[in-house]
């Protein structure tokens, strides 16, 4: 039993049956190098058997450490970017009501995400957010030299020796790091802070499920176990069933043949406003994953129904490289009936004591319909609801299939060579010791 059915009753005008048959084969060996683990940068794999085979005594620390911050901290300030900090905030949207960032009676600490920009405006702002209340931090960097992070901990945490001295301050701070490697590894050695690890073998953007991701997702009171449990559902499930009865690699293969096509731009789309998170974090993981050797589907998203009347436009009518993949809740947390008011001033009394459900799920169907007349292709990630059980079981499900789409489509899945390179001109711009001779040939 999987929370997830995909479902590709939409896509009938685009692909030809025969087209899944002849895709097969090779989506099988794709899905066998994954799991066999005779594809390139294997070691990279780490992901895959995460939810059930993880270190049960640090999963217990990492509570203990969430309910140290409740109980200590009105804020806890996560310092992250990119798979450092993605996961954690797509599953805390996704988990807790709309505005919990916001919400004064919140039992649990807001958590606050920094270091995920090189904005300074931020950072006076969330300081100024901060203001007297207890806060602690818990900087997440695997290689901990990231030029974002970096920065962000050395602000946030002077702020902490401010406030509490030193001795304080240091049962304050929380780091998500490598083992044995890096610049924050060594803080960790010299100053004795408590420490969580990101394991060799998982990569930024499949690490949500490690200590990167549970440590804040506790910390704001969400369940980790049932988070845990839903992933290992989807684990057993995904490994083993055959492409008849899995969604994952049925979306690897429709993704591909629809890509071979020519639609070359994937939009992942959702019509929950907590959702929209969800998609920035799949926007690393099949952006870091696939695109690469002048290829890759081009991943990027549109929030709805908010977007039909921006994006809206461009979808039914703009240039036809395009396919959506919907993310649809089938069960929403909560309701709301339309007023009835007696009225029919605003032209929609027809809809006095529906349900906004009802409604939303409308414009849903209604959008499949005139988007696939309209050329472009749809597919959709039918999740039954938002608990961190079916989270769990929607990570594993991305995670799989976008390794699996990397492979099938002939590049390395675990790597990210291309990200380096602005980082080298920014070096060097900057005047970071060792970028001399760049820094001269940028200038000139
Ligand atoms: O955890 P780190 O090492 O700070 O890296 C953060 C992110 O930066 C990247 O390396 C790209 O710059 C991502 O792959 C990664 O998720």
């Amino acid at each position: 039993m999987t929370n997830i059915k995909f479902d590709i009753s939409a896509l009938k005008k685009f692909v030809n049956e025969n087209e899944i048959n002849e895709i097969k084969p090779m989506l099988n060996t794709a899905r066998d190098e994954l799991l066999n683990g005779n594809g390139v940068e294997n070691e990279m794999r780490q992901w895959m058997t995460l939810p059930t085979d993880y270190d049960k005594e640090e999963f217990n620390r990492i509570k203990q450490a969430a309910k140290k911050i409740q109980s200590d901290s009105k804020i806890l300030v996560v310092i992250g970017i990119g798979g450092s900090y993605l996961g954690a905030k797509m599953a805390l949207d996704f988990l807790h009501d709309n505005f919990y960032e916001s919400a004064d009676s919140n039992k649990y600490p807001k958590v606050i995400f920094a270091g995920n920009s090189i904005s300074g405006s931020y950072v006076n702002d969330l300081i100024k957010l901060i203001g007297d209340k207890d806060f602690s931090v818990n900087v997440i960097s695997k290689s901990g030299t990231t030029t974002e992070p970096s920065i962000a901990f050395r602000i946030f945490r002077q702020l902490l020796i401010n406030k509490y001295g030193k001795d304080e301050a240091n049962q304050r701070i929380y780091v998500t790091t490598d083992a044995k490697n890096g610049a924050l590894r060594q803080e960790v050695n010299e100053n004795g802070y408590e420490s969580f690890i990101i394991p060799n073998g998982i990569g930024g953007r499949y690490s949500v499920l490690s200590a990167v991701g549970l440590l804040p997702i506790a910390a704001s009171g969400a369940n980790i176990d049932n988070l845990m449990q839903g992933a290992a559902n989807g684990q057993e499930h995904y490994m083993n069933a055959e492409l008849e009865d899995n969604g994952a690699l049925q979306y690897a293969a429709y993704r591909n043949i629809l890509y071979r096509k020519g639609y070359t731009n994937e939009i992942l789309e959702n019509y929950e406003p907590n959702l929209r998170f969800l998609a920035e974090w799949w926007k690393q993981l099949a952006g870091e994953t696939e695109g690469k050797d002048n290829k890759g589907i081009y991943p990027s998203s549109a929030n709805f129904s908010t977007d039909l009347h921006s994006l809206g436009q461009y979808i039914q009518q703009g240039m036809r490289n395009l396919m959506e993949t919907v993310v649809r809740i089938d069960e929403p947390k909560s309701d709301f009936k339309i007023p009835v008011t007696g009225n029919n001033n605003d032209g929609i009394q027809y809809l006095e004591g529906k349900s906004m459900n009802d409604v939303n799920n409308k414009a849903f169907q209604s959008v499949i319909i005139a988007h696939t007349n309209g050329g472009v292709p749809n597919m959709v990630v039918n999740l039954k609801n938002q608990s961190e059980y079916s989270l769990g079981e929607l990570i594993y499900f991305f995670e799989f299939a976008i390794a699996v789409s990397g492979y099938l489509n002939g590049i390395n899945p675990f790597n990210q060579p291309g990200v380096e390179d602005y980082k080298q001109n920014m070096f060097a711009l900057l005047g970071k010791p060792g970028y001399e001779e760049l820094k001269k040939k940028i200038e000139k």
